[in-house]
């Protein structure tokens, strides 16, 4: 598991490309037969990547978090951004296609992915989950794609046209902390979450998915007064602390998983500010 302690706003302005990637970017979270584990010191959440392609993973349990299991004291989301595959968590299986959630409860203890086609059109699963610790065990729920509480945001004529479908939530599947969904931006709509915001109350992270390979997202991160770029590609993760400003803009149209964790699970509690501040 990799390790990446939580920075402050006042460390940005002097970091370099390089620096602000090695922080704030995933970029292999999706390797054949293994499985990636990232630990953000930001509200101690960890990402985690896993591609079966041959075989079943297990999802190990690692030693930085000192639990028996995984799932000990953490709860996750998982949303398969590859082809159709299978969970299994303690012997119930869960079919899960491209873009669905399964909301996986404190106390888990055997969690395995398998692919089901990993010859087909979409190619292997990819399941992508991000996990933060939990004080009590709420049930494991699965929701299908699109199946969430959607919200359609933005305008065509701004470019920021997209669906945003809410799988964990307040008002949804429940949760300790983790607050999870995805967002698809409509063709020809290339900006999400603009106009920007931070939440100083929770970190989140995206992982962007469906963007061709040879298109990127110019992601945007830092205090509003203070922004820097990370040039993003296919099933890569962005890490954004809660000072950290969230949105960008593709060369081609695409979805992405965000996730947050933190002090309330208040979808709606976000510090906004006009574009016309930013720098
Ligand atoms: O705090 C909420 C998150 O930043 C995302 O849900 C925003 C998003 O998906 C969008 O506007 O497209
Ligand atoms: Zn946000």
């Amino acid at each position: 598991m990799e390790q990446r302690y939580a920075t402050s706003p006042e460390h940005l302005p002097g970091m370099g490309t390089a620096e602000l990637r090695r922080r704030y970017l995933v970029e292999n979270l999706f390797v054949d037969d293994e499985v990636n584990a990232v630990y953000t010191h930001h509200d101690r959440v960890v990402l985690v990547g896993v591609r079966p392609v041959t075989t079943t993973v297990a999802l190990p349990t690692f030693p930085e978090i000192r639990s028996e299991y995984f799932f000990a004291h953490r709860e996750g989301g998982i949303v398969n951004v590859g082809g159709r595959g299978t969970i299994s968590v303690d012997g119930t299986t869960y079919d899960v296609g491209h873009g669905s959630c399964l909301y996986v409860g404190r106390g888990a203890t055997d969690v395995s992915f398998t692919s089901s086609d990993s010859g087909g059109e979409q190619g292997p699963a990819r399941f992508y989950l991000v996990s933060a610790p939990a004080h009590t065990a709420y049930p494991t729920t699965f929701v299908e794609a699109g199946q969430g509480a959607v919200r359609e945001l933005g305008d065509p004529l701004t470019s920021n046209r997209r669906t945003l479908n809410q799988y964990i939530h307040e008002n949804g599947v429940r949760s300790c902390q983790v607050v999870m969904g995805v967002t698809t931006l409509h063709p020809g709509s290339m900006w999400n979450t603009m106009p920007a915001h931070t939440h100083d109350r929770r970190m989140e992270a995206y992982l962007y998915f469906d963007l061709p390979d040879d298109a990127r997202v110019i992601h945007l991160m830092g205090e509003p007064s203070e922004t820097r770029h990370l040039v993003v590609g296919n099933e890569q993760a962005t890490i954004s602390p809660s000072w950290s400003v969230h949105s960008g803009v593709g060369t081609a149209s695409y979805s992405f998983v965000w996730a947050m964790a933190g002090e309330n699970q208040s979808f709606d509690d976000m510090d906004g500010f006009p574009v016309t501040e930013m720098r």
